[in-house]
């Protein structure tokens, strides 16, 4: 399958969870009508980014009623559904910032839990705990789905080269990274960061993030994006909440590896 849609969906989150769930599902239908095969929803997309709500709106795997709803729109639009990140309690209470990956069929193809959790403290305006409620995971995250390999990680994992590249290196063609990029660090970074992890590792990179929502604590950046192996933009969301549907040509990657054989230069040996 060279060529495969993607659908971004830059749904703006609420503190309603149901109408967040609405949201979700009104925004796969439409990327599925667009002819999307895969469809990404944002990092928290059924609460907003905020450490204090996480333990309120977190999920268990397979009852939680969001992740009900992932498995039956997947299986109802005939999607591989990519499920943004939920907070995910496990049976020892402890809570992840969590990915899960449905497929056609409505079955768990994935789950990832984010790696690097975002602790940091910028003067500017961006302070965050996150590590306060979750728990970081210890697993990076692959798989192939329909001959194509994806992996799966986390905004702020993003930061780090060493994850992109080893799932790069486990076959990955697209990485893709639900993501709610804070506006001081966006602006300057987030283009740019996944513009380093396609270019660096001849992939297709997307990120997807909320767009604004009016009045909430906290505003994330937008300007959702997918990027070619080369390190063209295949296209960019503003910060408005939108559905952005690209398409992935395979044969670019393919292209691009053949023509600057970058992954095959690298001398693990000497570094
Ligand atoms: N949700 C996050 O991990 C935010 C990451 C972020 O804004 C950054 O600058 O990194």
């Amino acid at each position: 399958m060279p060529i495969v849609s993607l659908g971004i969906c830059q749904m703006p989150v609420v503190e309603e969870k149901k109408e967040n769930l609405k949201t979700a599902a009104a925004y796969v239908a439409a990327a599925a009508v667009r002819g999307c095969r895969i469809v990404i929803l944002p990092e928290m997309f059924n609460c907003p980014y905020q450490t204090e709500l996480f333990a309120a709106y977190a999920e268990s795997y397979p009852d939680g009623e969001t992740l009900q709803l992932l498995g039956e729109l997947a299986a109802r639009h005939r999607v591989v559904l990519v499920g943004g990140s939920i907070p995910e309690r496990d049976s020892a209470g402890r809570i992840y910032n969590t990915c899960f990956v449905f497929g056609r069929e409505g079955n768990l193809l994935a789950k990832y839990r984010k790696i690097h959790l975002f602790d940091v403290a910028i003067a500017q305006g961006a302070q965050f705990q996150e590590s306060a409620v979750i728990t970081a995971g210890s697993a990076g995250t692959v798989l192939t789905v329909d001959g194509l390999c994806l992996g799966v990680a986390i905004c702020y994992d993003i930061r780090f080269p060493e994850l992109a590249r080893a799932m790069v290196l486990q076959g990955a063609d697209i990485l893709i990274y639900p993501a709610a990029f804070s506006p001081v660090t966006g602006p300057v970074h987030w283009e740019l960061l996944l513009r380093a992890r396609a270019v660096d590792n001849q992939v297709f990179t997307v990120g997807v993030s909320p767009g604004a929502t009016p009045g909430a604590v906290y505003q994330p950046y937008g300007h959702s994006l997918a990027v070619d192996p080369w390190g063209d933009l295949l296209g960019q969301c503003g910060s408005q909440e939108e559905l952005l549907c690209v398409a992935v040509d395979l044969t670019r990657l393919q292209k691009v590896r053949q023509e600057l054989p970058l992954l095959q230069h690298r001398r693990p040996d000497l570094y």
